[in-house]
Order: structure tokens, then sequence, then C-alpha cells
């Protein structure tokens, strides 16, 4: 599967590689990628490879140098980096803010409904959250869904539950399980073909979803100008436009740290006409809870913007607003309460796998 080609002299020969994760929901995203290219460029050719940790460990050096321990995103990375594979198919909301030294965004494609949904254990007849009796068990591991949701929702329990999409679902099927229902992110659903299973939206103000939620991100070497020419064409701009302000939003909040943040936005051309991007009516709120759930700041900007750099400067803005608002407070709490869990025994590279894992569970 390893090749050698200079970037930006690409022979027609050349086969781009696609990769992901071998989850099914990945496999499916990373084809619906393919897919896009092959059909915006049908002279060229695509293929794809989803890495499983085991096989790619017996086959890669790279990933001995990480120690075994880093998260998928930077084993991806040292593929593409390697020139191993070409681009990486990715949820946005998984995608770390700031991107490793030579890898960047080439492509943000259109958002499929962003909103976090409620599945309800098969035969059960609840619809809604407000449904449930006081002490049904609900499944999720993101600690953004459990701050916004226990304040509103005193009597239920919000209990962990991992694993992939089939997994969770199977979990909460089971005739044995605890749990009543499990809430998951729509788009994940929907792509597996499962949106059946959806038994209500849990949109805001009840609960803000995560950012980059519901859209796919394809990540390439900052360096490779072929690739980034193709991915153009993926390019849906007013997905990319909000997408890009949530991130802007998020990485000023984060400070280093994952935090419960959502987000809700909205994007309306003001010239109706345009084809292309043309400015635009964005309206973004964010919010920022504390994990007991007790505080809870909600802002809302509605600002007219006409490219990528008004947009993020519109989602650093609310950032600073929400810190001014409260924020900053619920920040600080969360990391002088992590600074005091971290074990002064742990290596720099556990530290960091700690740190990567637990901005994963926080979307
Ligand atoms: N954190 C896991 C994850 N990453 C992306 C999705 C769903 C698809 C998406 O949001 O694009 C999920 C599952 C979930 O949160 O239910």
């Amino acid at each position: 599967m390893s090749f050698l080609h200079t970037n930006g002299n690409v022979s027609p020969s050349h086969t781009f590689t696609l990769a992901s994760r071998a989850s099914q929901l990945a496999q499916i995203q990373t084809n619906i990628v393919r897919d896009a290219l092959q059909a915006a460029h049908p002279s060229k050719s695509f293929s794809t490879s989803f890495m499983t940790t085991e096989g790619d460990k017996n086959q890669s050096q790279a990933l001995y140098l990480l120690g075994g321990k880093a998260l998928w995103t930077k084993e991806l990375e040292v593929a593409l980096k390697e020139n191993a594979v070409d681009m990486l198919v990715h949820s946005l909301k998984d995608v770390p803010t700031s991107l490793p030294e030579g890898c960047e965004i080439g492509a943000i494609l259109e958002r499929e409904d962003p909103v976090d949904s409620l599945v309800v254990k098969e035969g059960l007849s609840y619809k809604t959250l407000d449904d449930l009796p006081v002490g049904s068990v609900v499944g999720t591991s993101s600690v953004r869904r459990v701050a916004q949701l226990r304040k509103a929702f005193p009597g239920l329990e919000f209990a962990d539950v991992r694993g992939n999409l089939n997994t969770r679902l199977a979990k909460l099927d089971s005739p044995t399980g605890v749990y009543s229902a499990i809430i998951l992110a729509k788009a994940g659903l929907v792509r597996l073909g499962m949106g059946n299973r959806v038994t209500s939206d849990i949109t805001a103000p009840v609960l803000y979803h995560a950012v980059g939620q519901g859209a796919l991100g394809v990540e390439i070497r900052s360096d490779d100008a072929v690739a980034k020419e193709l991915c153009k064409a993926l390019t849906h701009w007013q997905t990319e436009w909000m997408c890009r302000a949530e991130r802007a939003m998020l990485r000023v909040l984060e400070g280093g740290c994952s935090v419960p943040v959502g987000v809700h936005t909205e994007i309306k051309p003001l010239n109706a006409s345009a084809v292309g991007p043309t400015r635009s009516r964005l309206t973004i709120t964010g919010s920022v809870t504390a994990i007991t759930g007790q505080t809870h700041v909600v802002h809302e900007l509605v600002e007219d913007v006409s490219n990528v750099h008004d947009v993020d400067v519109v989602g650093e803005k609310l950032a600073k607003i929400l810190m001014e608002n409260g924020a900053k407070a619920i920040l600080d709490d969360i990391n002088a309460d992590r600074e005091s869990r971290k074990g002064v025994d742990k290596t720099q590279a556990e530290v960091k796998v700690v740190e990567d894992t637990m901005h994963a569970v926080a979307q």
C-alpha cells in the first residue's frame, strides 16, 4: 500500500488513497467522500484504506514510535505524513481544533442534521426525555450532553455507554440492559441507515450539539497542492463557514483542555441568487456548561460575513464574550480539577493521551 510520489507532480496513474478508522461508520463516511471525489474527477483514481489497531501495528514502524497509545487521528496522521495515504476522512467533531504541523483540512462536506437524538429501547413506548420515569438510566459518554441535561432532568440517571454505534444499540436493546434510552448524534445513525431508530431529537436550547457535529472533514498534507485542488469540489461552503466559526470558538475556549461546549449555527446567504460563497448572515449560539450542570453560559451572535476570515473572527468573538459572561470561571474550575488528577508519575506522552481521550469524550 505504501508508495512514493512527489507532491504537485502526480502521474496520471496515481491512485489517491483515502484512509480512516475501520469502524462501520468511518468506512461508510470514507466511501461517501471517495464517491464524491470520483464523481467530481472521473479521470482520476481513488481507493480506500481502513486501519485497524492490531493489523497496522505490525506493518508500520512509525506506529511504534507513538508507543502504541496514540489515538486514531494521530496514527492516521502518521500514515498521511509518510505519504502512505493521501487523505484522511474524519467526523469533523472528532478532529482537534489545531492540527499537527504539516496537516490541514482540505474539505468540509455538506452537513447532515447536526442534532443529538434520543433512541429509546426497543419495546418501550416513551418518546422524549420528559416521558422517562424517575430513575430511568440514559446512556451517553459525552460530558457535554450530561452537563447540559442534568439540571433540566434531575430525575434521570446518566451513565456511560461505550463502543461503536452498533455496540451501543445492542447494549440498549439487550433484555438485561440497564438503559431505557441512549443519546446519539443523529448524523451517525442516518449514515448507517438506522435513522428509523431516532425516537426524538433533543435540540437547542435543551441541548446544544457538539462543534462540527454531523459534518465530514478531509485532512490532507499542507504541501499536497494536488489533493488540495481535488478537495475543492467537495467543500460545501455554507457548512465550511458554519463549522469554521464553531471550531474558532472552541479553539479559544479550549485553551488546551476539553470542556462541555455546545453550539447551534445557521447561515443565510444575503444574495439568494449567488451560486458560490457570498455575503451571508451567520447566527451562532455557543454554550459552556459546568460539569455539574449548575452553571450554564449561553450567548448568541448575529453577524454578516463575507469570507472564512470573517467567520473565524465571529467564532473567536463569541468565545471571548462567553468567557466574560462566566465561561472563564467554568473553564478554570475544570482545569484546576484536571491538574489535581494528573498523576505526578505520568510521562508527558501518557498525559497527552489522557488529554486527547478527554477531548474525544467531551464531544
Ligand atoms: N464521538 C463519536 C462520534 N463521532 C461522530 C459521531 C457521529 C457522526 C457525526 O457527528 O458526524 C459520533 C457518535 C455520536 O456522538 O453519537
